[in-house]
């Protein structure tokens, strides 16, 4: 059973804000519809964040750890060991979403939600009920117990992100694996054959990824995940701890009315599972970057996104999100400080 919380409405943008911001875009000293993609930013944040001055300043970055039994099937070009070191790296900073974080003056919270480390990792919140989720080519990945776990540890994480009053939240992943349980996790939801949304993760050639889609095939077939089954279910047979606590996470931060900036393939699926279990979530999630990952386009489309970039990422960890995120402060800092026609003496459109 999922946590009665996840159901729970999320509230609507604010209406006013958002004619506001476009009166306020139409005013501005260049062409109506000049700024394209900045000015719908801004107006969407104003919206959301219900404000005239909308702001991506105070954005934390969460980013959620979790291991994959499924690892264990030679679906991924690097050994599960790396999820472990990898938390380590973030703490020490080397990683690239540590360096991203740093330099974007985002606080960088890692949280281990069901990695292999058996000891605590310093610098990172260990939040988890398990070492890693069981090989879904053979067994359910998690209990459902687990499963609501997950989405309380996303939760948890999200309320203490408060003391930064965020204006958005940005959530990342590591988890060797974790492109093949997500890829799971999307051809069940989206009905669609494994081959259409598998992609070489970290580094797969052609014979691994038909390896990989075989496998997801089997396991759909093995666990009953027709186009009928429930989300629920869909997260206990192939989900992650990691994807799990994104999705809940994402839920509880729309209804705290924070809006979300979405990350790649991963975090991408994390959001059409929150869809799915709470359609009033949709409105709060903003969309950063299109990866390279090959399913992350129809994922995408069935979640009507149209990311901000495209520059080939395919790394995860919020990377994309936190590259995307001086473009929102930018479209901010242009909707907040230009002038208006009338302030700065220059002619409007002629009639
Ligand atoms: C050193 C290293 C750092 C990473 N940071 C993110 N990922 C990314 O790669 C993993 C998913 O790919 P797959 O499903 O092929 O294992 C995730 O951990 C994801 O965040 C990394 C992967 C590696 C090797
Ligand atoms: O787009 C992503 O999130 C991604 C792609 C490949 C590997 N890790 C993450």
């Amino acid at each position: 059973m999922l946590p009665d919380w996840i159901s729970l409405d999320c509230a609507a943008p604010s209406e006013s804000h958002r004619q506001a911001a476009m009166a306020r875009q139409a005013q501005l000293t260049k062409p109506l519809g000049a700024l394209g993609r900045l000015e719908e930013v801004a107006v969407e944040l104003a919206a959301l964040q219900a404000t005239d001055y909308p702001g991506a300043d105070r954005a934390p970055v969460v980013l959620f750890a979790g291991d994959h039994g499924i690892a264990a099937q030679g679906v991924s070009a690097y050994p599960p060991e790396v999820t472990v070191q990898m938390l380590r790296n973030f703490a020490g900073g080397g990683a690239a979403i540590a360096v991203l974080a740093r330099h974007l003056n985002c606080p960088l919270e890692v949280v281990d939600v069901g990695t292999l480390a058996s000891d605590a990792v310093p610098g990172v919140v260990a939040d988890k009920t398990r070492r890693g989720t069981r090989d879904f080519s053979v067994a359910q990945a998690l209990t459902p117990e687990e499963v609501a776990f997950a989405c309380d540890a996303g939760r948890r994480a999200l309320a203490r992100q408060a003391d930064h009053q965020p204006q958005l939240v940005i959530f990342g992943e590591m988890g060797i694996g974790n492109t093949t349980s997500a890829a799971a996790i999307a051809a069940a939801l989206l009905s669609c054959a494994p081959v259409d949304i598998v992609g070489s993760g970290t580094g797969l050639d052609a014979d691994g990824r038909a390896k990989k889609a075989a496998v997801i095939v089997a396991a759909l077939a093995r666990h009953g995940l027709t186009s009928d089954a429930a989300v629920a279910d869909i997260l206990a047979a192939v989900g992650g701890f990691e994807i799990i606590a994104m999705a809940g996470a994402m839920i509880a931060a729309a209804q705290r009315r924070w809006p979300v900036l979405v990350d790649g393939f991963i975090v991408s699926v994390a959001a059409l599972a929150a869809v799915r279990l709470n359609p009033s979530c949709r409105t709060w999630l903003l969309f950063s970057h299109r990866s390279a990952e090959r399913g992350h386009a129809l994922v995408l489309d069935a979640l009507g996104a149209h990311p901000l970039i495209d520059l080939d990422l395919r790394l995860g960890e919020a990377s994309g999100a936190a590259t995307a995120l001086p473009i929102i402060r930018l479209a901010c800092a242009l909707h907040n400080g230009m002038a208006t026609f009338a302030e700065a003496a220059v002619s409007g459109r002629d009639a």
